[in-house]
């Protein structure tokens, strides 16, 4: 399929919290101009709740299902061209993996352990963070979550020091330089 800004299919961001995905995100929408959608977003509206509630109401199992419920509803066939943010541990399941991988060219945003503590420090709203030592935390997620980030993304960035306007730049050059290269 041709476009006529080169970018015939959606662009998916995946990566830990406080990467920078739903900060990009947005700003890609800015810059393209279709819309952009943030899995996590689609989950409050579903379950009518935020995520901390989800979480403490009914527990992440009952997270993760609905998160690979909206993900199967993006992937629908004829679905509009959008920009997709994901939470950070949407890449956990098989399913979800393939589906990422089919929606269109995906980015695995990067910071180091440091970044992602300030960055994540500025609110609450992230469950598995509210612990006494999120450091530790977020390092395991980062070994375990790694290997799978890197199973599916086409770019992958590193975003510490960067301005957002930047990254998006960034991205929206690797992705037409993909597409051309591969129609
Ligand atoms: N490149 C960046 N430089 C500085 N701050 C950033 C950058 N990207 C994101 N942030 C900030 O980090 C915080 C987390 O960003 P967010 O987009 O919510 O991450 P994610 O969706 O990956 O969890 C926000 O306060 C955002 O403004
Ligand atoms: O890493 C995770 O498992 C999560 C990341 C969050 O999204 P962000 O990555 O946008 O913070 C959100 O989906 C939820 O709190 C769980
Ligand atoms: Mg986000």
């Amino acid at each position: 399929m041709q476009s006529p800004d080169g970018l015939p299919k959606n662009i998916v961001l995946i990566g830990l919290m406080g990467c920078g995905k739903t900060t990009i995100g947005r700003k890609l929408q800015g810059m393209l101009g279709y819309p952009m959608v943030d899995t996590d977003q689609l989950i409050e509206e579903k379950a009518g709740m935020t995520i901390p509630e989800i979480f403490a109401r009914r527990g992440e199992q009952s997270f993760r299902e609905l998160e690979s419920a909206v993900l199967n509803e993006l992937s629908a066939p004829n679905a509009p061209r959008r920009i997709i943010a994901t939470g950070g541990g949407i890449i956990g399941r098989k399913h979800n993996r393939r589906l990422l991988s089919s929606l269109g060219y995906v980015v695995w945003l990067q910071a180091p352990v440091d970044v992602i503590l300030q960055r994540t420090a500025r609110n609450r709203d992230r469950p598995l963070l509210q612990t006494d030592n999120p450091r530790e935390k977020i390092e395991k997620l980062l070994i375990e979550r790694s290997p799978l980030y890197h199973q599916i993304a086409d770019l992958e960035l590193e975003t510490a020091g960067l301005e957002t306007e930047e990254i998006a730049c960034g991205i929206l050059e690797s992705a037409r330089y993909h597409f051309a290269a591969k129609p």
